[in-house]
């Protein structure tokens, strides 16, 4: 049996798809040179605001100038072999593509282009790693420990996924796109979880004019906290809150995106990688229950200043063939 610490094992996946799904990098050299840069940048998001050689803030910026040296590189090279390439392009295989193609592209005669300039992808690209970094990984660690304290939801979870797997196993088929989409329950345990897990607690707004809210004056230049945390544990939204179960959302909808429900934001901001998110746990607790059994160690979710397990979550971990 081995001990396993999922905070770990996770932020190792969905680091692999996350500069995928951005820049196309596969395993190599570059990815574990993008992963060791990146997390040293990331030491330094929260921490005393500093700059002195040898300060937190200090390492920080050097690591994100040296991720934006390599980062430029790469889409320097992607936009040569882009103006090279005489075929057709068909779909854009990942964020760089989309963005040099915006930029590439000729505008219609009704419109000014303005192309983006290399600097502003290569920063976007950056910035756009910072906000799936550790809220996936966590949404996956935080689904297994939940799981771990309710045998019946685990149980109901493994069936439906066993179901698929066998489903696949019989008809030869390869796993789809929308696949997930077919496993209600699942669903209902991502939901479940990005509710209880509070993953961005809340979201911060400035007033750009007097505004009135229900009676409540909010001045011009004003910041508001909107707490996503008070709204997903009030007892007037969800009965026990403090209680996993993903039966309540056969009731409320897996994909309820209202204004009791909002894990990943909303309006104009609502988080664009909602949907990649979703899948990625999914096919994660598919893999995971159909292929392994696990016991969770004792171990405590910490808040503060952002959601983790004391312990990175050890759990022992048995392959399936074991038990048959
Ligand atoms: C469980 C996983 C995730 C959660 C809970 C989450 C949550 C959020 C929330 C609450 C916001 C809104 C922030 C605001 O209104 O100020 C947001 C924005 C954002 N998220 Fe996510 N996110 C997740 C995964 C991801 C992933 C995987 C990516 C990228 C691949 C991503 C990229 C972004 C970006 C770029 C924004 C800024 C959007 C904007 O300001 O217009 N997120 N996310």
């Amino acid at each position: 049996m081995q001990v396993l610490l999922v905070q770990e094992e996770t932020k190792k996946i969905t680091f692999e798809v996350l500069v995928k799904v951005l820049m196309g990098v596969g395993p190599g050299e570059d990815l574990e040179f993008l992963r060791s840069e990146f997390e040293e940048f990331i030491k330094g998001l929260i921490c005393l605001p500093i700059k002195l050689p040898g300060t937190r803030l200090y390492k920080s910026l050097k690591a994100k100038e040296r991720l934006l040296k390599v980062v430029k590189k790469m889409v320097e090279e992607r936009k040569l072999a882009m103006e090279e390439e005489t075929d057709e392009k068909g779909m854009a295989k990942d964020a760089v593509d989309v963005l040099l193609r915006d930029s590439s592209e000729e505008p219609s005669s009704d419109q000014i282009k303005q192309s983006l300039p290399l600097d502003f992808i290569s920063g976007n690209i950056i910035e756009m790693m910072i906000p799936g970094e550790e809220t996936v990984p966590m949404a996956m660690t935080l689904a297994v420990k939940f799981l771990s304290g309710c045998p019946v939801a685990l149980q109901q979870l493994m069936e439906e996924n066993m179901e698929l797997k066998k489903q696949k196993k019989e008809s030869g088929e390869d796993y789809s796109w929308t696949d997930y989409l077919s496993l209600p329950f699942t669903q209902n345990v991502i939901s479940e979880t990005l509710r209880m897990a509070n993953i961005i607690n809340g979201v911060w707004r400035k007033a750009l004019k007097d505004i009135d809210i229900k009676g409540y004056l909010i001045p011009k230049g004003w910041c508001v906290l909107t707490s996503f945390i008070s709204v997903h544990m009030d007892e007037e939204n969800y009965r026990n809150p403090y209680l996993f179960e993903p039966w309540r959302w056969e009731k409320i909808g897996a994909a309820a995106n209202n204004n009791s429900f909002t894990p990943f934001g909303g309006g104009q901001r609502l988080c664009p990688g909602l949907e990649l998110s979703r899948l990625e746990v999914s096919i994660f607790l598919h893999h995971l229950v159909t292929t392994y059994r696990w016991v969770a160690q004792e171990d405590e979710i910490i808040y503060f200043p952002t959601v983790k397990m004391k312990k990175k979550l050890p759990i022992k971990v048995t392959p399936l063939c074991n038990y048959q």
